[in-house]
């Protein structure tokens, strides 16, 4: 029988139009719905199916240990109804199903509705050595992360060892001819690389990509606020297969995005302005700034809520946090300071995302400590360590005194172990979840803070009443006396405040 192979499932003696077996795996069934779609040139068809099949196979299981493929096969095999009539009906059936999963397909997220589109990832691994700090696997596991995070689905990722770019398609010819037939089978909407490329790449892909498919620059705004990396979007090829209904959902879908994209320039926008503000009126009551930095995803949002009962937005996403939080931290003694949240950083931190971000940069550079917070049960801590210390390395703030601590602590293996380890090198470990480790945590804190602050002795007298308060709160009072006209004071307090105290410091000697 002609192309009896491809036509049968693999797995059961089903016919393929038949067998439901193959429609569990996303691209397979992307490649029913079509070959259903272009019945009437069956063989064609089903010959694209042979050969993308063969790709996506591994992993289905064998036929006798499937039963519940096998069970599906009997209920359609009852039916059998004529073929065409048969595919009619399956058609129908499917356009019902695609109007309904194109409603599925508008999610909420952070309270936006955001269409999900499909999305196709490519990485390139250098060849050179001293290159990255991450695999390509997890460079593309961490790039499929951030695609969810936007709210699309990645239905294929695929990358390629090179030792230089293309320079007129940044990836080789065979790479761009072999995502060609993925887009085509798998019916991509966008297609994500994990570099930066330039406009030429671009437009040259475009190209290669086909006639019908747009590949644009502009589209790297899509996302910019929770994207950081290259965005090319890919029009759904019009005429032919494309629904109508497609066809719209994809203007709604741009028109959203656009919004989206203006309101949250909007939004950053007045977030530096509202922030510049703040942190001028705040520098008048000198309250230590500590800042929380870390790899996203770290639990730094979490620790801030867990710390001050702040509701801010945590997360098992990347970049849950856009606009940098500052809440006060009550300790126990009375002491007061500010803790910052922070966007996670990334590695290829990209230049774009560096402006972007500045509000938070800037935050940084204005604290009196930083805590450097840590997923020590990622597989993958150390890289992140690095990459964060890489990121405030260029910040040049290393005169900034610094505070590594370890989250995650209950879900690490060994916690005992880490805990020793950690020990050792004067590091806290915590679990932001449990509340594990927090007083520790903010006593390191305090004594950080000792280490920035100034020490004085002071002489306030009883209608500055509201300076022995300030010391109270930011600083670490040692000896206090009431003395008949005002109060002697020995404290270390922040720098600012030891600046607004410089003419009561006057005193102390003539006041003895
Ligand atoms: N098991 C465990 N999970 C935690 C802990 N702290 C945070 N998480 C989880 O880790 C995920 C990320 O936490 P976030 O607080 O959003 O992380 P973040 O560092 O603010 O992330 P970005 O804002 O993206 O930079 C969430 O699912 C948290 O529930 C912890 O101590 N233990
Ligand atoms: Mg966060």
């Amino acid at each position: 029988a002609p192309s009896s192979a491809g036509t049968r499932c693999r797995r059961c003696p089903a016919p393929l139009l038949r067998c439901s077996t193959t429609r569990r795996r996303r691209p397979v069934r992307a490649l029913d719905e079509r070959l259903l779609e272009a019945a009437p040139a069956q063989d064609a068809e089903v010959t694209e199916f042979g050969e993308v099949g063969d790709d996506v196979e591994d992993g289905l299981g064998d036929a006798e240990g499937d039963e519940v493929g096998a069970q599906e096969v009997v209920v359609e095999e009852e039916e059998r109804p004529p073929a065409r009539a048969f595919v009619k009906s399956r058609r129908q059936r499917q356009e019902e199903e695609e109007a309904a999963a194109g409603q599925d397909r508008f999610k909420l997220i952070n309270g936006k509705e955001i269409f999900q589109e499909k999305a196709y990832l490519v990485g390139v691994e250098w060849k050179r050595a001293g290159g990255s700090l991450f695999g390509i696997e997890e460079s593309l596991k961490e790039l499929e992360q951030l695609a969810d995070t936007a709210g699309l689905v990645v239905v294929g990722s695929t990358y390629q060892k090179l030792s230089t770019p293309n320079p007129r398609t940044y990836i080789g010819s065979g790479k761009v001819s072999e995502i060609r037939t993925a887009i085509q089978a798998l019916d991509v909407e966008t297609v994500i690389f994990d570099d930066e490329l330039s406009p030429g790449q671009l437009r040259n892909l475009e190209k290669s990509f086909g006639g019908s498919v747009r590949v644009s620059l502009a589209q790297m705004e899509y996302q910019l606020p929770r994207l950081t990396k290259m965005w090319s979007h890919l029009e759904r090829q019009a005429g032919g297969q494309v629904k109508g209904m497609g066809e719209k959902q994809i203007e709604v879908d741009k028109r959203i995005l656009r919004t989206q994209i203006s309101a949250l320039k909007k939004e950053l926008e007045s977030v530096r302005k509202h922030r510049k503000l703040y942190r001028s009126r705040r520098q008048s009551v000198p309250i230590p700034v500590v800042s929380l930095v870390g790899y996203t995803n770290a639990g730094k949002s979490t620790l801030l809520n867990r710390l001050t009962g702040a509701d801010v937005l945590a997360e098992d996403k990347l970049f849950a946090t856009l606009d940098p939080t500052t809440r006060r931290v009550l300790m126990k003694n009375g002491t007061e300071f500010l803790l910052t949240d922070t966007v996670g950083f990334i590695q290829k931190l990209p230049t774009m995302l560096v402006a972007a971000f500045r509000a938070t940069l800037e935050e940084i550079s204005e604290s009196s400590v930083i805590v450097h917070l840590v997923d020590i049960s990622h597989p993958l801590a150390q890289q992140q360590i690095d990459a964060v210390d890489k990121v405030l390395k260029e910040l040049d703030i290393e005169s900034i005194p610094k505070l590594i601590v370890w989250n995650k602590i209950d879900n690490t293996d060994e916690p005992f172990r880490v805990r020793e380890e950690a020990e050792k090198q004067g590091i806290i470990c915590i679990s932001a979840m449990n509340g594990d480790g927090l007083e520790e945590f903010c006593n390191a804190i305090q004594a950080k803070l000792k280490d920035s602050m100034v020490p004085i002795e002071a002489f306030v007298p009883y209608d500055k009443g509201d300076l022995l308060n300030d010391i109270h709160k930011v600083g670490m009072v040692e000896i206090m006396e009431y003395k008949e006209n005002g109060t002697f004071v020995k404290a270390h307090v922040p720098l600012p405040l030891a600046r607004l105290l410089t003419p009561l410091r006057q005193q102390v000697v003539a006041a003895l």
